[in-house]
């Protein structure tokens, strides 16, 4: 088995700290999506491009601000947005479908 250096290893397990408070503020990011979704009624206010931009341009200067590169942060903003907004139109068309 290959020794891994110890100082790696002390990095890993506060990586491994992060990725557990980043995926249960992504997870509490998710539910309040969810939770606005119930106030929408069809695809454009789903989709809301206007505040789409409004987010992408408050992460890009909050990633500024701690130094990181705002593009990459843009990126990951705009794959999530994307990802949470077809999670929404679903919950929506649920929804609506299921009227009398
Ligand atoms: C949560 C909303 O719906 C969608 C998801 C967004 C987000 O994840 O920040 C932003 C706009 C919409 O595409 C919203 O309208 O605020």
């Amino acid at each position: 088995m290959t020794t891994v250096d110890p100082r790696i290893t002390d990095l890993r397990q506060r990586i491994d700290a992060l990725d557990e408070q980043l995926v249960a503020v992504l997870a509490e990011r998710v539910a309040v999506v969810r939770e606005v979704s119930r106030y929408k009624t069809d695809e454009a206010s789903v989709k809301a491009p206007d505040r789409v931009e409004q987010v992408v341009a408050k992460v890009r200067a909050l990633a500024d601000g701690h130094g990181l590169p705002a593009d990459l942060v843009e990126r990951l903003y705009r794959l999530l947005i994307a990802e949470l907004t077809a999670v929404e139109l679903a919950c929506v068309e649920e929804r609506v479908a299921g009227r009398p």
